[in-house]
């Protein structure tokens, strides 16, 4: 991948980077809290994330990753604090929310593709639907997205007809679809049989690779060690410790974080 300099700063914990050169992260989020009831599950998360940057994120079960993901996006609203995605904020009040919005791709853990649209009905739906593209358009861009995840020739294919490696394949080219320039990914291994696992970090490696902006909730250390530009290893609902991936897996400073990766490494 690209030379690891020349992209994302890294910070010690949870302190705010550095802008790009126009001065503005693709991710700003300040102060972060939330609390479902009287349980907070995260405690004040700081993170500036860079233009092309991939930023993998670590941490036990339970820990709130997922949880700071789906606020990046507002499919949960934050107890506290602001997110702000290219300039803009989406937590403030009458922030227009699905406009910002598509400025980030989410793939889950479940592929949830739709079952009853073939796979590039799967990618053109929500583009031809919100009017960003005409149907040629689309299906234009479906092609050239699904020769990109390696599904071309299953264009025509139903989602149940896929193995999982290849639906979350096209739920990635789906994301892609909408032409993000920030793509949050919440395990999207998880739920795969292990031998298919490899495809789906693969394309991963590959927007990687060609500078799309990403943030990875991942239980896949060693995809974790070889993409990303900074690692944070997040426990409590805090980030304790977040660095270059060599430092913060094989050589951690805290001993949360050396306790946790004696366990999973
Ligand atoms: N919608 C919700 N309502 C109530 N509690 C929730 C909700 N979503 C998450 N939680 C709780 O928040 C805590 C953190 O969950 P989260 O999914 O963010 O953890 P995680 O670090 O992603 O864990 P895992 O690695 O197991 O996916 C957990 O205790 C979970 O039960």
């Amino acid at each position: 991948m690209d030379d690891k300099t020349t992209k994302g700063a890294t910070t010690p914990a949870g302190a705010p980077a550095t802008g790009d050169k126009a001065g503005q992260p693709k991710i700003r989020i300040t102060g972060l809290r939330k609390s479902f009831g009287d349980n907070e599950v995260l405690s004040g998360i700081d993170l500036d994330v860079q233009p092309g940057e991939v930023v993998c994120v670590i941490g036990p079960s339970g820990s709130g990753k997922s949880t700071m993901l789906r606020c990046i996006n507002r499919l949960e609203e934050p107890t506290s604090g602001d997110i702000v995605i290219d300039g803009e904020s989406i937590c403030a009040p009458g922030a227009d929310v699905d406009r910002i919005r598509r400025h980030l791709g989410m793939v889950f853990q479940q592929f949830n593709l739709f079952p009853h649209y073939s796979v590039r009905e799967n990618l053109t739906y929500a583009p031809v639907q919100l009017k960003l593209m005409g149907q040629a358009e689309a299906d234009k861009v479906a092609m050239d997205l699904l020769a990109r995840v390696g599904m071309a020739d299953k264009a025509d294919a139903m989602p149940r007809s896929l193995s999982g490696g290849q639906q979350q394949r096209v739920a990635i080219a789906r994301a892609l679809a909408m032409q993000p320039d920030i793509m949050l990914f919440d395990e999207p291994t998880s739920a795969l049989d292990p031998e298919m696992v490899h495809e789906v970090l693969d394309v991963m490696r590959e927007l990687a690779d060609d500078g799309m902006t990403m943030v990875i909730v991942t239980h896949e250390m060693g995809f974790a060690h070889d993409v990303a530009d900074r690692v944070i290893f997040i426990d409590g609902g805090v980030i304790v410790e977040q660095g270059d991936p060599e430092q913060v897996m094989h050589h951690p400073r805290n001993e949360r974080t050396k306790s946790f990766l004696s366990k999973v490494l």
